[in-house]
């Protein structure tokens, strides 16, 4: 058993500076609105000067008292310090004075989000297959390692590294609204293909991105908590509930409710009341995921969504579980694959420049040939029919002299 590592009470910084990142907003064409979250529109956009497309939230400050805008400040700067390949990526911001308006500039994830995942699958009646739910959870585990000891995980080597247990992190970053609308994903080269409609359904390789960090928080005050979870806090946890402080567990406890709905493709709390369904998550006791998936996933969710803080596992203590580090493993080896692909289909690539050049070679050798044979040619006759012997023609000369562009490779092997 690994110790706990004490939580520290505020991960706000105490001087909050403004984020050193700010984009005109002139730099950014609008290409369409996505979305409305309960804190303004959503929309895509291309920052011109780097072709780049990006996602533009709109938070409407008008409202905040100014500590709450200083507290968005410095959520702004924890975002933009949360760098992972696994964390909706914070690019820049910029605000809008006359309107009141705050840009963010984020990443744009092209695969939508888990909740339109797991709607398409409750629609076609099927399960997400198991290994792709260990390909998320793993991956969400290494997003909230970063957000809540600070650090990146070094790649695993073997299955069976001894992970060093993390230090007490500096800035522990709790996301405190884990649900699937706020866990976006992308494909590998994150390019935005045939997607618009989500057409492409085939999620094995999905990257996945935590987003929407802290906002809730910062706005919270401002909007009030029932604004806030316009719908049902299906995956708040029990000492949420109960006004504790949030701490690194309750996103652990937020995150087994995920994977138990990626599995039964329900929340594993729901009720026709408020009241009900908090009473429901006290008592913390729900169905098993469907027999479809294995009794190990099911114990890892049932380990997560645990009323008792004592017995919840911390994010570091989940990545010890063999069937993550699998899960991680496998992860690393599919990316290997695609990197060797990539290479390979590179140097498939750089063989048909070759043979191109080398074509190109061979016709312009075969033409100086040519005119130095007719040049010859036509010399011999001269003397033959006693013409005076002239200069010789400079074709013959460019025969000798002249240095044909070779090709970079294999010239000289095949063309020797
Ligand atoms: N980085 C992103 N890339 C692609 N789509 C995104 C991104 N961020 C948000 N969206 C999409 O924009 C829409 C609104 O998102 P947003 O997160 O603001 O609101 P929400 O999740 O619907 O509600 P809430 O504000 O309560 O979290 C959603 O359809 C979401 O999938």
């Amino acid at each position: 058993m690994y110790n706990r590592h004490p939580i520290p009470n505020e991960y706000y910084p105490t001087q909050p500076s403004a984020p050193t990142v700010t984009q005109p907003a002139n730099q950014f064409q609008v290409v369409e609105e996505i979305g409305r979250g309960s804190f303004g529109a959503v929309h895509k956009v291309i920052h011109i000067p780097t072709k780049k497309v990006m996602v533009r939230k709109d938070i409407k400050y008008g409202h905040m008292n100014s500590k709450e805008r200083q507290q968005l400040i410095a959520e702004c700067t924890i975002l933009s310090q949360l760098k992972h390949e696994n964390i909706v990526e914070f690019y820049s911001w910029d605000f809008n004075e006359q309107k009141e308006v705050l840009y963010l500039y984020m990443e744009y994830c092209s695969r939508g989000d888990l909740s339109q995942m797991i709607k398409h699958y409750k629609q076609e009646h099927k399960y997400i297959p198991e290994k792709v739910i260990w390909g998320i959870l793993a991956q969400l585990l290494m997003a909230l390692y970063k957000c809540h000891y600070g650090d990146d995980l070094l790649p695993l080597t073997t299955m069976y590294d001894r992970m060093k247990p993390p230090v007490r992190g500096k800035n522990v970053v709790i996301h405190r609204d884990l649900k699937p609308g706020n866990i976006f994903l992308s494909n590998e080269d994150n390019e935005d293909k045939d997607n618009k409609n989500h057409r492409n359904m085939d999620y094995s390789q999905v990257v996945v991105k935590l987003g929407d960090f802290g906002l809730a928080k910062s706005l919270e005050a401002s909007i009030q908590f029932a604004t806030t979870y316009v719908g049902t806090p299906y995956y708040m946890s029990p000492e949420v509930l109960m006004d504790h402080p949030y701490s690194p567990l309750s996103d652990i406890w937020s995150l087994g409710c995920v994977i138990f709905e990626m599995c039964s493709l329900h929340p594993p709390f729901q009720a026709k009341t408020y009241l009900e369904l908090q009473k429901k998550i006290k008592a913390g006791k729900f169905e098993k995921i469907p027999e479809y998936y294995s009794d190990g996933l099911n114990l890892m969710v049932h380990s997560m969504v645990d009323v008792d803080l004592e017995t919840r596992p911390s994010t570091f203590e989940l990545l010890q579980d063999i069937q993550i580090r699998t899960a991680r493993k496998s992860l690393q080896l599919e990316r290997f694959e695609r990197n060797l692909l990539d290479y390979e289909n590179e140097l498939v690539n750089i063989e048909k420049i070759l043979e191109r050049q080398a074509m190109e070679y061979e016709r312009e050798y075969s033409q100086l040939k040519e005119q130095f044979v007719r040049a010859v040619e036509d010399r011999v006759s001269e003397v033959v029919n006693g013409k005076k012997i002239g200069k010789v023609p400079e074709s013959i000369h460019g025969y000798y002299n002249k240095r044909l562009p070779r090709p970079a490779y294999h010239w000289q092997t095949r063309y020797r």
